[in-house]
């Protein structure tokens, strides 16, 4: 792929002088260029001049097309979505020509497949800035951004994308990303997880920063997914998790994700202030925390056994140790060290437990890619070369004995050349470091009772670490900055209902739902423990973990909003307050519907109405409030189907496309509000703008300006007795 002249030093490089003109952030560093130089990474100056013409360049545009937000094995909407892009967008993006240059169509990036769609991921060799500002790409632009927010489309550098794919999770693994924020490589874990319609597992997503887990909440929420738990913990002292209740069971992981933090000189590209701030302390203080997240992981993982004639008994557990910096101190020396304790210390030794890294050389054919390196130099902060290391000598002040090479008997046990290493000028991208672990033992398990003394004994060793760790607090050399926490931590408590509660027992009644319902795994979050807004619901062994875990866990999300109660505060304004609050008013949120679905019969249900009829669809996502006598005429069996729902508040209108196997079309549900004259479909602007792009190929301009039309129309009607003011922004955004 050639390289982008046109994505210029101009890329995010700078930041607002004090006389407000932007100031360009010089793409020099003598201090990172010097020490990269010494590191036996590149082969000569040439190579390492290479190295930085492209790290000076912004980056390509790369997008993926998901099945995020489609938590089915159904991904329809994936292929419609990546469909609607070759047909409506790819074309425009042919030849453009751009500063008298022409540039190459966006390509499919062959490493990242699933089993039925190939061309899952893109890359665009123009930089976004330019994407932003120039008119042709404005329909590209826009589409993007559009699917983005929906979480049908996913924007992430590319390698970044590549440590969730090396876990290959599973459905019903049990997964921890140790450091999640901002949230882009949990998407795709929780993707993976929901491969398949009957995922059974879960994905535990922590981040140390108050704050930036909440930035979690705000990004995996559109995944709508049940098998999601966000948590709260410094990741070198995660807690030990059981399962099962009052029998409870120690709980390991099957699939863990150790992206730690890092110095980020992997991401200049982007991160030009990386360009200005890069010193050796910044990686040289980062080894012992990271090394620390790691080791905490490894201990965390689910033991591969292995027969004696090297059989793996079970699934696979892996974890993949991650950062996206170049530097051999955070990355090799780090690996090493973990091997190195893990594989010395006698309580492993006396277990038979040992950990290794895995061959990744035949995954993600395409990928081009570097071995780890076996040696390095290690400088301390005033860039001196420290051959070995003497806790004696000063100049090793701050430095610590596991960032120096491997011995050569250990270079022979590590195999650090296993790691990746990706470099910006090899493929086009920015810079990572990866390499997946296995803990394991060979030998049959054989849970005699000594074996249960010992996990006894574990057990109380991890108590005093967990509460160690609690004490502790913030260590002094934490990169996180920690927001201070709020007193009582789990503000809103998740409280799940008793599954005779009389709500879920009328919500049943009133849905159909069918006796596979999962009514035992529905929550509340406020601390009476009823039923007063929101009803969410999780999977069972989500469940289980908040329950088993309630005092262990810094819970900060989980759960899929599934039932809201609808009042009078929605502005329908052909009704009055009493009206609406006579009604069975508890309705299914747009996000849960597919969800919901499954436990009702499509076919005898009453409260879905079914059409084909697009016209009709077309008037329901134009207007607001759209009027019974205008649907009637363009569609009769309305009526009938009115007639049977006088009683109810709540319907669903299920429009049944027809698509061909090349040309594939999701079948659409929507929660409808049924009021006396008019009826509202109850899905948010954003939904809305993408249906009306997509099945009625309106211009984002038309939309917005009948986006606006509608709510001047909506407020213009509303008046105190019929609609009170909004509670939420989110409650807010629900309807259209
Ligand atoms: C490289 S970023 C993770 C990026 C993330 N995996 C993604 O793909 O979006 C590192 C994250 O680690 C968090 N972090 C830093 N120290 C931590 C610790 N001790 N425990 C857990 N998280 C930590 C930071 O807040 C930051 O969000």
């Amino acid at each position: 792929m050639g390289r982008n002249k046109r994505s210029n030093n101009k890329q995010n490089s700078g930041k607002r002088s004090q006389t407000g003109n932007w100031k360009e952030i010089e793409k020099e560093n003598i201090k990172w260029e010097t020490y990269y130089k010494q590191q036996p990474i590149f082969k000569d100056d040439q190579e390492f001049e290479t190295f930085k013409k492209f790290c000076k360049e912004g980056l390509p545009l790369t997008f993926r097309f998901t099945n995020g937000n489609n938590i089915t094995t159904d991904n329809s909407r994936q292929k419609e979505i990546l469909n609607l892009f070759k047909k409506d967008i790819l074309p425009h993006l042919h030849n453009v020509e751009y500063e008298d240059e022409v540039i190459a169509a966006p390509v499919v990036i062959p490493w990242y497949e699933t089993e039925e769609i190939h061309d899952i991921l893109w890359q665009y060799n123009i930089s976004k800035t330019i994407i932003r500002k120039k008119e042709q790409f404005k329909k590209f632009q826009q589409f993007l951004v559009m699917e983005n927010v929906l979480g049908n489309i996913a924007r992430q550098e590319l390698v970044s994308m590549i440590p969730p794919l090396l876990l290959k999770v599973k459905p019903s693994d049990k997964v921890l990303d140790m450091c999640a924020a901002p949230g882009s490589k949990t998407m795709q874990l929780l993707e993976f997880l929901h491969a398949s319609d009957d995922a059974s597992g879960f994905v535990m997503a922590n981040d140390a920063d108050f704050k930036r887990s909440h930035m979690l909440t705000h990004q995996l929420k559109k995944i709508n997914s049940p098998n999601l738990i966000i948590v709260n913990h410094d990741a070198q002292f995660f807690p030990k998790l059981f399962s099962g209740g009052d029998n409870r069971n120690f709980m390991s992981f099957d699939k863990i994700l150790c992206d730690v933090p890092c110095s980020g000189d992997g991401t200049m590209r982007k991160n030009v202030n990386v360009w200005k701030e890069w010193t050796i302390q910044g990686g040289n203080g980062l080894h012992q925390i990271q090394l620390n997240i790691l080791k905490r992981g490894l201990k965390l993982l689910t033991t591969n056994t292995y027969t004696e004639d090297n059989q793996l008994i079970g699934n696979e557990a892996r974890l993949v140790y991650s950062t996206c910096s170049l530097n051999p101190i955070e990355n090799e020396a780090v690996v090493a060290a973990a091997i190195r304790e893990f594989n010395s210390d006698p309580y492993n030794i006396k277990r038979g437990l040992k950990v290794r890294l895995l061959d990744s050389s035949k995954d993600l054919n395409g990928l081009k890619r570097v071995d780890g390196i076996n040696w390095w130099k290690v400088f301390n902060r005033d860039a001196e070369e420290i051959a070995e290391y003497d806790e004696n000598n000063e100049k090793c002040a701050k430095l610590s004995k596991s960032m120096w090479p491997p011995t050569k008997e250990e270079i022979e046990e590590f195999k650090l050349n296993r790691c990746i290493r990706v470099y910006p000028q090899l493929q086009n991208t920015g810079g990572f470091f990866i390499t997946a672990f296995e803990k394991y033992k060979v030998g049959v398990e054989n849970p005699t009772k000594k074996v249960k003394i010992d996990e006894k004994t574990e057990e109380n060793e991890e108590e005093a670490t967990v509460k160690e760790a609690d004490a502790v607090s913030t260590a002094a050399t934490e990169p996180v900055k920690k927001s201070r926490m709020p007193r009582d931590f789990n503000e809103e408590p998740f409280i799940f209902l008793p599954s005779d509660h009389e709500v879920t027992s009328k919500i049943i009644d009133y849905y159909k739902l069918n006796a596979n319902f999962p009514q035992d795994t529905l929550l509340v979050r406020n601390a009476s423990g009823e039923p007063v807004k929101s009803i969410y619901y999780t999977s069972p062994i989500v469940k289980d973990v908040i329950q088993t875990n309630e005092s262990r866990l810094k819970l900060v999300f989980s759960g899929v909003k599934m039932f809201i109660q609808q009042s009078a505060m929605k502005t329908v304004p052909d009704q009055n307050v009493a009206d609406i609050n006579s009604r069975f008013n508890w309705r299914i949120q747009n996000e849960a519907l597919p969800h919901a679905l499954k436990y009702m019969d499509l076919d005898t249900n009453k409260l879905i109405f079914k059409t084909s009829n697009s016209e009709f669809i077309k008037l329901c996502m134009h207007h607001n409030f759209c009027k019974y006598e205008e649907l009637y005429k363009l569609e009769p069996s309305f009526k009938e189907y009115m007639q049977k729902v006088t009683s109810g508040g709540c319907a669903f209108i299920y429009f049944d496309r027809k698509g061909t196997s090349e040309d594939v079309k999701e079948n659409l549900m929507f929660p409808v509000w049924l009021g006396k004259n008019c009826l509202n479909f109850m899905i948010n602007k954003e939904l809305q703008q993408e249906l009306l792009y997509k099945l009625f190929h309106l211009s984002m301009e038309e939309i917005k300006a009948l986006q606006e039309k509608e709510s001047a129309k909506a407020k213009a009607k509303s008046t105190p007795t019929d609609a009170k003011p909004v509670e939420s922004t989110e409650e807010k955004e629900e309807t259209v």
